[in-house]
């Protein structure tokens, strides 16, 4: 059985962890915290992987303190910039179990996210426009999603490898209806009492258009994915620091 800790266990994504992890038959819950929780009761001793779903603020501290106990953390917090996967891989090196630790960071669990993801970066070379459309509870803290940030970078890396220049627009003036603009990918963000978790990305040429698009409708579309990263963490996942769901399925 994998042992399983999971932080922030009282939150929307963390209660349906806890569900999960309780209901397979290859995992079982070790300690489920929350925010005044004292992190420190996570030791390797009682747990083999945590699930970390917090809060954007709080997640770099969280992750830094596990990883400084020595257990693998599997988080699906959002707000990770390249200064704090940084600071997550230098604690790595400093940490207790510099060759054999593992974190693994992904900005979205559910499968139609990654796929959306990964075909919008393959059709991206394609296309003179692209703009990204993402569409949430209004509960969410951050945006835009951690999910849409990703997909921009994604897309706006295989542009510039593709050697295409900046998107085409004319805009003169603009008071934030066009959106935040990531790597020079407009990314625009909705916030409706009904909505999941839902993306969008517009592809266009002269005449045509292409559309991709990922609804999920329930948190549990997010469980396999988190399930599946922790058996990789359990199991055969590499050392060190690794970014997205995409790098465990068979893309
Ligand atoms: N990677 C993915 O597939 C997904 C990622 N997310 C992300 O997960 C994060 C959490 O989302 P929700 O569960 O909807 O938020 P939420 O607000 O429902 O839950 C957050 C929980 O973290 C707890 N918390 C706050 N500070 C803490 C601390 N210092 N230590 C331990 N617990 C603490 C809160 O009390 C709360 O229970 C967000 O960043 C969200 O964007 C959400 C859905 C899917
Ligand atoms: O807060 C959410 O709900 C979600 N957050 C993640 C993100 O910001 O990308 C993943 C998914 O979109 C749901």
């Amino acid at each position: 059985m994998i042992r399983v800790s999971v932080v922030g266990a009282k939150g929307r994504m963390g209660s349906h962890v806890v569900d999960a992890v309780n209901g397979a038959a290859d995992t079982q819950l070790a300690l489920a915290l929350d925010a005044g929780d004292d992190l420190k009761a996570i030791t390797p001793e009682n747990t083999d992987v945590v699930v970390e779903f917090t809060v954007p603020a709080v997640s770099l501290d969280n992750v830094l303190a596990l990883v400084a106990q020595g257990v693998d953390v599997v988080v699906g917090t959002t707000g990770w910039t390249e200064e704090k996967l940084a600071r997550v891989r230098e604690a790595i090196a400093a940490g207790p179990r510099p060759e054999s630790q593992k974190v693994f960071i992904a900005p979205n669990f559910a499968i139609s996210a990654v796929l959306a993801d990964h075909f919008s970066t393959q059709a991206a070379k394609y296309f003179e426009s692209v703009e990204v459309i993402e569409l949430h509870h209004p509960n969410k803290v951050d945006a835009p999603s951690g999910t849409a940030i990703h997909t921009a970078q994604g897309i706006a890396a295989a542009r510039a490898a593709a050697g295409l220049g900046p998107v085409p627009d004319n805009t003169q003036t603009d008071g934030g209806s066009r959106g935040q603009v990531v790597d020079g990918i407009h990314v625009h963000a909705v916030r409706l009492r009904g909505l999941n978790a839902h993306e969008e990305v517009l592809f266009g040429n002269a005449g045509e258009q292409l559309v991709i698009r990922a609804d999920s409708f329930d948190r549990g579309s997010f469980m396999p994915g988190v399930l599946l990263a922790v058996r990789k963490l359990a199991g055969d996942a590499p050392a060190g620091l690794t970014i997205g769901l995409d790098k465990f399925l068979d893309l």
